[in-house]
C-alpha cells in the first residue's frame, strides 16, 4: 500500500467525521419558531477520548531506552515501562525509536500526516506534541495520555525588530512560552506524566512525581499531575524564582519544598530522594521529557512548510532543550521530511555559563561545573547541567555555536524586543543577545532565516521588567527604561507633558 493511500484510506480520518451528523443539528424541523433559543451543539454521547478508542493506529512502531551515544556494539536497552534514568555505566539515556519501522513510510507520508492533524480537537492529536505521537511514544494508549493540547505555538515574524535593529527580513521568534503553564516545559511534561499515568495503571511503584526546578519545570509538572490526579513534589531554591512561578505549583496542589540552596543543590537532592523513594523523577535527566520537547523543532519545520531555517537559537540551562531541538531536526532529516538541519546556537547568561566556557576551550578539556551566579535569567541559573554531554553532542553535530550575554546585554535586548511589541522573558533576551552578537560579527547574515526560541512567557518575569523600567538595578544604565510619568490630574499639566512628548517624538522620527 502506498503511504499516501494509508494516510487517507484507513487511519487518519477522525472517526466521528464518518458518522451522520444527526446529533449536531441546530434547529428542529418540527418547531421552526424564530423565537426558539438556539439549541446546544451535541458532539454525541461520546467524548473525544471515546472517539480515539475506535481509531486505528499505525502498527509495529516502538521505542526503548538505550545509553546515550552508545557504541554500535552496545546491547544495553530498557523498556520505556521500566523506571530507569541512567545507563549501567552511570551515563545518560536516550529514547531510541525503531527507525527501520518508521522508514516504511516516506517523508511525504509523515509530512501529510502531521499536517493533517494541526488545528483540530481530535484526541490526542490536537496537541502539537501528540500530533507527532508515532515519533514520541508510539506504544502508549491514547487513553493514558495527559494533555492540555500543548504545542502548536506561534512562530512570530519579528518584522520590526529584525528590520530596524538587525537589518534582517527573515527573523522569527518561536513563542514556546505561549503555552498551558507559560513555558516550553509543557511539551516534555505531557509525555512524562502520560507515561507515569500508564505506569500507575500497570501498578508500577510510583506514588508521586518529583522535580528540582528554577520555576518552569515545577509549574508544568504540578499542572499535568493535577490534571491526572497524581501527587507532585517540587524542590525549589528559596528566593530564586519569580513569584508567578512559585504560585503555580502552590495553586496546582503540589507538595512544595523551598530549600535553602540553589538549583544545582535541589537537583542533587531530588536525585538522591528519587533513588530512595517511589517518586518518579521529572527533570530532563529523564530522557522521556526530551521526546516531547523535540516536537518544537518539528513544528518549526512544519510552520515553514517544511523548509529548513538557517539558524535556531536556544537559551540553555540544564541543557536538555538544545539536544531536544537537535533530535527533532535530525529525525526529520533521517526520515526524509527535509534534507538538512539548521545550525544551532546555545545562548547562556554570562553569570551561569559553564557550557560557554567549555565551548571556548574547544570542548577539549574535561567539563568543569561551576557555581552559577544570580542572573535575571533566573530559570537558567544552573552551574552543573545534567545534559552537558547531550548539549556538546548536539552542537558538534549541527556545527553549532555557544554565545553568552551579560546582565546588561540580556536586559537591554529584552527591553528592545518588548519595545517592538513582544513581551519576552529574560532567557529570550539571552538568545536575542546571542543573535545580535552573531549579526555584528557577520556570522549570521542579513538574509539568513533565523529562529529565536522564546522559552517562557514574559508575564512570569514582570519583576525584572519593573526593576529595569524603574531604573532600580544597581550598576545598570537601563538605557531603554520607559518609566511612567507622574502628572497632576489637571488639563494644563497633562497638555504640557503631552506637548513635550510629541515634540521629542517628532525629532526622533
Ligand atoms: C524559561 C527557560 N528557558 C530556558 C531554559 C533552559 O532549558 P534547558 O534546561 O533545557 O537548557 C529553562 C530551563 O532550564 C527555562 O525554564
Ligand atoms: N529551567 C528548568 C531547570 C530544570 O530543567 P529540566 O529541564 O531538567 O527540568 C526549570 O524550570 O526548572
Amino acid at each position: 500500500m502506498s503511504s499516501f493511500s494509508l494516510l487517507h484510506s484507513t487511519t487518519y480520518f477522525p472517526s466521528h467525521s464518518s458518522k451522520p451528523h444527526s446529533t449536531v443539528r441546530c434547529t428542529s424541523p418540527t418547531t421552526p419558531s424564530p423565537a426558539a433559543p438556539p439549541q446546544k451543539h451535541h458532539r454525541s454521547a461520546e467524548n473525544i477520548r471515546d472517539e480515539a478508542r475506535r481509531r486505528p493506529q499505525l502498527q509495529n512502531l516502538s521505542a526503548r531506552y538505550v545509553p546515550f551515544d552508545a557504541p554500535p556494539f552496545s546491547t544495553e536497552s530498557y523498556s520505556l515501562d521500566e523506571i530507569v534514568y541512567r545507563s549501567q555505566s552511570g551515563g545518560l539515556l536516550d529514547v531510541q525509536h525503531d527507525f527501520a519501522a518508521l522508514k516504511r513510510y516516506d517523508g511525504a507520508f509523515w509530512r501529510n500526516l502531521f499536517d493533517s492533524r494541526v488545528g483540530k480537537t481530535t484526541w490526542p492529536y490536537g496537541s502539537g506534541v501528540w500530533s507527532k505521537k508515532e515519533w514520541v511514544l508510539p506504544e502508549i494508549d491514547d487513553d493514558d495520555i495527559v494533555s492540555a493540547f500543548e504545542g502548536n505555538s506561534n512562530l512570530f515574524w519579528a518584522e520590526r525588530f529584525g528590520k530596524q535593529y538587525l537589518q534582517m527580513n527573515d527573523l522569527w521568534v518561536k513563542h514556546c512560552g505561549i503555552s498551558h503553564t507559560g513555558s516550553f516545559k509543557d511539551l516534555g511534561m505531557t509525555v512524562l506524566v502520560s507515561q507515569v499515568n500508564r505506569l500507575r495503571k500497570m501498578n508500577k511503584p510510583v506514588v508521586g512525581v518529583g522535580c528540582a526546578s528554577t520555576g518552569d519545570t515545577s509549574a508544568a509538572l504540578s499542572a499535568y499531575c493535577a490534571a491526572a490526579g497524581i501527587p507532585s513534589i517540587v524542590f525549589l531554591p528559596a528566593d530564586k524564582i519569580s513569584t508567578a512561578q512559585l504560585v503555580q505549583p502552590i495553586a496546582n496542589g503540589a507538595f512544595v519544598l523551598s530549600l535553602d540552596t540553589d538549583f544545582d543543590g535541589c537537583m542533587h537532592l531530588i536525585r538522591e530522594v528519587t533513588a530512595e523513594l517511589p517518586i518518579y523523577l521529572a527533570n530532563s535527566l529523564n530522557s522521556l521529557r526530551l521526546e516531547g520537547q523535540k516536537t518544537a523543532a518539528i513544528e518549526i519545520l512544519q510552520q515553514f512548510n517544511w523548509e529548513v531555517p538557517d539558524w535556531v537559537i536556544v537559551p540553555g540551562g540544564n541543557l536538555g532543550n538544545i539536544y531536544a531541538f537537535y533530535k527533532g531536526f535530525h529525525m526529520c532529516k533521517e526520515l526524509g521530511l527535509v534534507d538538512r538541519i539548521p545550525r544551532l546556537v546555545c545562548a547562556q547568561a554570562a553569570n551561569a555559563n559553564p557550557l560557554y566556557l567549555h565551548y571556548k576551550s574547544g570542548f577539549d578539556q574535561d567539563f568543569n561545573p561551576m557555581k552559577a551566579d544570580t542572573t535575571f535569567a533566573s530559570a537558567i541559573q544552573i552551574g552543573d547541567p545534567v545534559s552537558i554531554d547531550r548539549a556538546v553532542y548536539a552542537l558538534k553535530k549541527s556545527n553549532g555555536i555557544v554565545e553568552e550575554a551579560t546582565e546588561e546585554e540580556l536586559m537591554d535586548a529584552t527591553a528592545l524586543a518588548d519595545s517592538t511589541g513582544m513581551f519576552i522573558c529574560p532567557h529570550t533576551g539571552v538568545a536575542l543577545t546571542a543573535l545580535m552578537k552573531l549579526r555584528e560579527s557577520g556570522v549570521i547574515e542579513a538574509n539568513d532565516r533565523t529562529v529565536v526560541v522564546s522559552t517562557a512567557h514574559g508575564l512570569k518575569f514582570t519583576q525584572s521588567k519593573i526593576e529595569y523600567h524603574s531604573k532600580s538595578i544597581q550598576e545598570m544604565a537601563c538605557k531603554l527604561a520607559n518609566p511612567p510619568v507622574m502628572v497632576k490630574a489637571e488639563f494644563g499639566s497633562v497638555m504640557d507633558v503631552l506637548k513635550e512628548y510629541l515634540k521629542n517624538n517628532e525629532s526622533k522620527c
